[in-house]
């Protein structure tokens, strides 16, 4: 990168007005596409807004030159740029990606097509002529400034606990909601800050042209050629798009003035052949130096606030169906502080769906829950995660992007930053897992990653565990491991509701269970006493479990 800089601020040296005016091409695109990997290669969500976010800072500087100095116009540009992307995630960043894709592809055309539209029926003409009298090469060194500015906030942003944690969102948005992320408020500000940086490139190259109309503001073909170049340099870091913008737009430039007609089908091409022969991007030549994992003294977590009197958890007539079928009926359900309570019935008979009820997975059809005194019904995960309500899951949910102490410290870093890595350590060292911290997902054993689902769900400190057939596929040496930990957990004041099929943990760990059975709670009592209930034995245990 040192390198890249350096050329960039000796190429005016060279004196010749081409060298420049590619210069300003290169780091344009080399800003926007590193801006924009900022925010989709962590985050997922891919944009083709670029054009509109940098029409909007060429427009600011088209209409407001004759009112406001050009430098006064940049950070406005970056407002407005901002804003625009805070009203597009407000309505967009819930929407799955590929809607996402699609509505910004919308919006940027919508824009653009709004401006031409206003200009010709409000203004009479459409285009405006631009008279700032700045210097191309004042132009080129405020462009170089801004796109080390962009590359230094976007490194800076990636190591940050808040790209690590867009990092989950885009892994897994469930898990990163249950591990405490406010998703979509982080993925809408650094859509919005990133859209600004957009914007402001627009306003600093504004002046190059003479005279601009919305096809040349906010044309497509930037949004596009962002995209590309982004992808060409690799998307696990902003550093790519610095690599990837030199080639792709000298060969676009080429490209175009030798064949005007087919620059664009070759460009497409050339871009099929590197993806499919560089899925990585340029970093991928490139060894990935991955994140350390800081060694950090064991500290203890902060100690959690006293328990309410009555009840931690109360669930009063939950209910929930999908379509036809009522999965869950009119559950009335209670978790006291400190109790390790069981939840079982047949497969089917909607245990996942109750404790995706409770946990703010799903949002119930009718009921309430309470937790810690507080109504919570439908609240989101993440705010339950935060009042101390983790969850496991059925099927494992990790972060494939995340190493295993990452998955720690992630929740942690949002509650005590200072002492969120010595914590880290300590949850690890108690799950087993401190030998592995620096290991990936992908790499784990099947128990080791259930591991790491409890220790992530640790780290939120909870009151209440949720566990979804956790001791499920486990050795008996690693079930009688995993009771023991349980055990542990409880005796430390953690309240546990554990769904399971295995009987011998359910009687070794739980005071009391409840039994459900297609959606309604048939039996709730004493572990013992409900397991010889006969109509549990009926519809789930037969008689030899009883
Ligand atoms: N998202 C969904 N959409 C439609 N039906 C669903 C959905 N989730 C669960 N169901 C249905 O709701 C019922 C209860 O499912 P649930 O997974 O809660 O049962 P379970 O007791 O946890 O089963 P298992 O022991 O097999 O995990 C099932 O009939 C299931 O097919």
């Amino acid at each position: 990168m040192g390198f890249f800089f350096l050329l960039a601020l000796a190429l005016p040296l060279f004196g010749s007005e081409y060298l420049l005016s590619a210069g300003v091409s290169v780091i344009l695109y080399a800003t926007l596409a590193a801006t924009w990997a900022t925010f989709t290669g962590p985050a997922r969500y891919l944009s083709l807004a670029t054009s509109a976010f940098f029409g909007i800072g060429v427009y600011t500087v088209a209409l407001l030159h004759p009112y406001l100095p050009w430098p006064a116009l940049v950070p406005l540009a970056y407002l407005f740029s901002a804003l625009l992307a805070l009203g597009v995630g407000l309505a967009t960043l819930r929407l799955q990606g590929i809607y996402f894709t699609v509505f910004t592809y919308g919006l940027a055309e919508l824009i653009r097509q709004g401006v031409t539209w206003i200009q010709r029926n409000v203004g009479g003409s459409v285009g405006n002529y631009i008279f700032v009298e700045i210097s191309p090469l004042t132009l080129y060194y405020t462009l170089v400034g801004i796109s080390l500015v962009a590359l230094i906030a976007g490194l800076r942003f990636q190591e940050s606990r808040f790209g690590l944690a867009l990092t989950a969102t885009g892994d897994d948005e469930l898990a990163a909601r249950h591990a405490g992320i406010p998703v979509f408020g982080l993925r809408i500000g650094v859509f919005a800050l990133t859209a600004g940086i957009m914007g402001a490139v627009g306003a600093v190259v504004a002046p190059r042209w003479v005279y601009v109309d919305p096809g040349l503001a906010f044309n497509p073909n930037l949004s596009f050629l962002t995209a590309v170049t982004a992808l060409l340099g690799g998307l696990g870091n902003p550093a790519g798009a610095f690599l990837a913008a030199p080639p792709l737009v000298l060969a676009y430039d080429f490209l175009s003035g030798r064949f005007p007609h087919h620059a664009t089908a070759l460009m497409g091409l050339g871009f099929i052949l590197l993806v499919y022969f560089l899925p990585r991007g340029l970093l991928g030549l490139f060894p990935t130096p991955r994140p350390q994992t800081p060694r950090h003294p064991q500290a203890a977590q902060n100690p959690a606030p006293k328990l309410p009197q009555g009840p931690l958890l109360q669930a009063q007539n939950l209910t929930k169906a999908f379509g036809g079928l009522v999965a869950v009926a009119q559950v009335d359900l209670e978790v006291r502080p400190g109790e390790a309570v069981g939840l079982i019935g047949p497969n089917g008979s909607g245990k996942t769906t109750v404790l995706g009820l409770l946990a703010g997975t799903l949002k119930p059809d009718g009921g309430r829950v309470r937790f810690l005194g507080q109504e919570v019904t439908g609240r989101p995960p993440e705010t339950l995660a935060r009042l101390g309500l983790a969850r496991t899951f059925q099927q494992i949910r990790l972060f494939p992007s995340l190493s295993v102490y990452a998955h720690v410290y992630l929740p942690l870093c949002f509650q005590d930053a200072e002492k969120a890595g010595g914590q880290a350590w300590a949850i690890l060292a108690r799950v087993g897992l401190e030998e592995k911290a620096h290991l990936y997902p992908a790499s784990l054993t099947y128990l080791d990653a259930k591991r790491l689902e409890l220790a992530r769900a640790l780290a939120l400190s909870p009151r209440l565990l949720l566990l979804d057939e956790w001791l499920a596929g486990l050795n008996p040496a690693e079930l009688q491991q995993a009771v023991t930990l349980l055990h542990e957990l409880q005796r430390e004041g953690i309240s546990l509701l554990i769904v399971e099929h295995l009987m011998p943990a359910i009687r070794a760990l739980c005071d009391r269970v409840y039994v459900l059975s297609f959606g309604e709670i048939i039996a709730q009592g004493p572990t013992e006493e409900v397991l010889r209930h006969p109509k549990v034995v009926e519809v789930y245990l037969g008689v030899e479990h009883a």
